[in-house]
């Protein structure tokens, strides 16, 4: 589709998709995990794009039901990680990328095998459109941290989640189905937004999170990604790395 009858929106977040597959996803690699949400199409695009000899002894992980989809429909190989536990390149969207590149996530709510699949991979790339691109987590999105935690558990952790620095934690609630959220896990999600002062440091917050027990996974990827990828409306697109470097890719 050509960047005309694409929004501008959709325009950014392939250019970001594409420019992160060119730069990571290279002929020797072999085992590559693919995210969810709607930036990580554009990534399957471009990979398909590298052809069919590039494609054909390769395996893709998925992160969840929509991801899995993409790759059966699109004809690639799919595998699952406890066959493949380590993975060359794995990319993925994000909710918010702070300046430290740590990330909100489970916006989708795949956030647990999301961050399995990260974790597997020897590098994890982000992608997104400009408006994920934030100083600090919480800035521009705003319905929480996801928190995933199983079914029964969920009042209890509710509850605590209230008590330590989210008082407005809600559980997720779906929209075509009465009732709340169910994960491809069978498990509930709970949005917590948490004050700035637990965004700047977030792998603390994560930490805190993590040890209520019937917590399965919390949304907040913290000193993972290698790089994010921002399309941006002028073309542009931004680098952000883990070495703290920030490229600016001029629109061609
Ligand atoms: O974490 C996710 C799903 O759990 C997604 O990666 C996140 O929601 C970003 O999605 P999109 O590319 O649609 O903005």
């Amino acid at each position: 589709m050509s960047n005309s009858t694409l929004s501008v929106i959709e325009a950014s977040k392939r250019l970001a998709a594409y420019t992160a597959v060119d730069q990571h996803v290279k002929p020797e690699h072999r085992i590559i995990g693919i995210g969810s949400g709607s930036t990580v199409p554009y990534v399957v695009d471009r990979i398909i794009q590298q052809g069919v000899a590039a494609n054909k002894d390769r395996i893709f992980v998925p992160t969840g039901f929509q991801s899995r989809e993409l790759i059966v429909s699109a004809g690639l190989t799919l595998g699952d990680v406890d066959q493949h536990p380590t993975i060359d390149v794995t990319i993925d969207g994000a909710d918010e990328v702070d300046q430290n590149l740590n990330c909100i996530k489970g916006g989708g709510a795949c956030h647990l095998r999301e961050k399995v699949i990260a974790e597997a991979a020897l590098t994890f790339i982000v992608v997104a459109d400009y408006r994920k691109n934030s100083q600090f987590l919480g800035t521009n999105y705003d319905p929480g941290v996801p928190v995933e935690v199983v079914p029964f558990a969920y009042g209890k952790v509710l509850s605590k989640l209230k008590t330590i620095g989210a008082p407005d934690a809600a559980l997720r609630m779906a929209v075509k189905k009465a009732g709340p959220v169910v994960t491809d896990n069978g498990n509930f999600v709970i949005d917590a937004p948490f004050s700035r002062e637990h965004m700047i440091n977030p792998s603390e917050t994560l930490k805190q999170v993590k040890l209520l027990t019937g917590v399965v996974e919390v949304g907040l990827f913290c000193d993972m990604a290698k790089a994010a990828y921002f399309g941006n409306a002028d073309g542009s697109v931004t680098i952000k790395r883990n070495d703290g470097s920030v490229e600016e890719l001029a629109a061609p």
